[in-house]
């Protein structure tokens, strides 16, 4: 099971009557890679999914898997396999009959099928359950069971659709680590849904993050983080302040922004026309306290509240037409000298911390 496939997404819409649930989007994502599509509810990422699996028909577009356009093919002969957010194990049948059930439809003999799914059920460490029924095994144990059940065909690439989402906190971590050591070890593509960014900065070799119906940016954890594309972006996946305001000069370094009322901020790598709206973000964890700010790189703004968090501590300030704008300190650092709700604290930061964002029309 070494084959993958590059699964390439051209101008893909899903319209449901009067919905359109994505809009024309394109996406390549390599073959062999782990590729989570993250978003809000309702953004479009399971229909995505579905489309690729052929569960859901294409309004318009193409999807290729490999050098195969799928778009029209059935499930079953698109090379892709799912797994589904709730498992869909069959409870009457013990283990081997639903892992080997997709074979059973496919015409495959018995001994040939019944030897295949313990082969399956070996790879996930499942043999000495091979005769019981899904009731009879805990959430893990019965989410491994749907990977080797969606596994069995030989896919290209593996579908999973919230695949850690029955499971509890402490399972969710194990099982997150044994996804990824499988996609490594089987070498398939695999896509999963997921709404958490942090399974997603766990899993992924790229990140697709999308809004409404539209990818924002579909890029390395890393840059998804470091550099989100938008405001949408750095929101979702947090640790970012975002600062909205009007460009007020530019030059080859990048932009300076007016808010609304209050403070200019400059920011680096991007363009921008005078007067038109811009964002910028500022990471939590690279403000400095206390430190006085010079022209554009901070300002000095009043602590709103301040929250304990172990080994940090999270403080928010208001000023210069700023609201709650977040600075993330050490628990040490704050301790050292710490403030309070009323006070007036300056802050600062480098120019390479503050990155100009995109905006996507919607
Ligand atoms: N069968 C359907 N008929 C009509 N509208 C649908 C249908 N399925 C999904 N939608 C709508 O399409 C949009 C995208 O839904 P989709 O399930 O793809 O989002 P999602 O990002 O996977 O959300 P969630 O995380 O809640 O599953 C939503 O507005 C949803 O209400």
């Amino acid at each position: 099971m070494t084959k993958a496939a590059e699964i390439d997404i051209a101008s893909v819409s899903k319209i449901y009557g009067h919905t359109t649930a994505v809009h024309a989007i394109s996406l390549k994502i390599p073959a062999g890679s782990y590729c989570c599509l993250l978003g809000p509810s309702g953004c479009g990422k399971t229909s995505t999914l579905r489309m690729i699996a052929g569960h859901e028909s294409i309004s318009s577009g193409d999807i290729r898997l490999g050098s195969k356009v799928v778009t029209d093919l059935p499930p079953a002969r698109r090379g892709t396999a799912m797994m589904f957010q709730s498992y869909a194990l069959f409870p009457h049948l013990d283990l081997v009959d639903n892992v080997a059930f997709s074979l059973k439809m496919k015409g495959v003999e018995k001994e040939e099928r019944r030897r295949k799914a313990l082969d399956m059920l070996k790879l996930m460490q499942l043999e000495p359950y091979a005769t019981r029924r899904p009731a009879q095994l805990s959430g893990g144990q019965q989410q491994r069971v749907a990977l080797a059940r969606a596994l069995i065909t030989d896919p290209e690439a593996l579908l999973l659709d919230e695949p850690l989402s029955a499971l509890d906190p402490f399972l969710k971590i194990r099982m997150r680590a044994e996804l990824k050591k499988l996609q490594t070890s089987l070498g398939i593509t695999f896509v999963h849904v997921t709404h958490s960014q942090e399974e997603a900065m766990a899993l992924a070799d790229i990140i697709v993050v999308m809004n409404d119906g539209r990818i924002e940016q579909a890029a390395s954890p890393r840059t998804v983080f470091e550099r989100p594309a938008t405001a949408f972006v750095a929101r979702f996946m947090g640790d970012h302040n975002v600062i909205s305001g009007r460009t007020v000069e530019t030059d080859a370094n990048g932009i300076t922004i007016e808010v609304n009322g209050g403070g200019r901020f400059q920011a680096i790598d991007g363009k921008g026309e005078i007067g038109e709206a811009a964002d910028i973000a500022v990471r939590t964890d690279r403000v400095r306290l206390r430190e006085t700010a010079y022209a554009g790189l901070g300002f000095t703004g009043i602590v709103q509240n301040v929250e304990y968090r172990g080994s940090s501590v999270k403080i928010v300030v208001n000023g210069a037409g700023v609201e709650d704008f977040t600075v993330i300190i050490s628990d040490t650092e704050y301790f050292a000298t710490p403030v309070k709700p009323g006070d007036a604290v300056p802050l600062s930061w480098n120019a390479d911390d503050a990155i100009v964002l995109g905006r996507i029309q919607h």
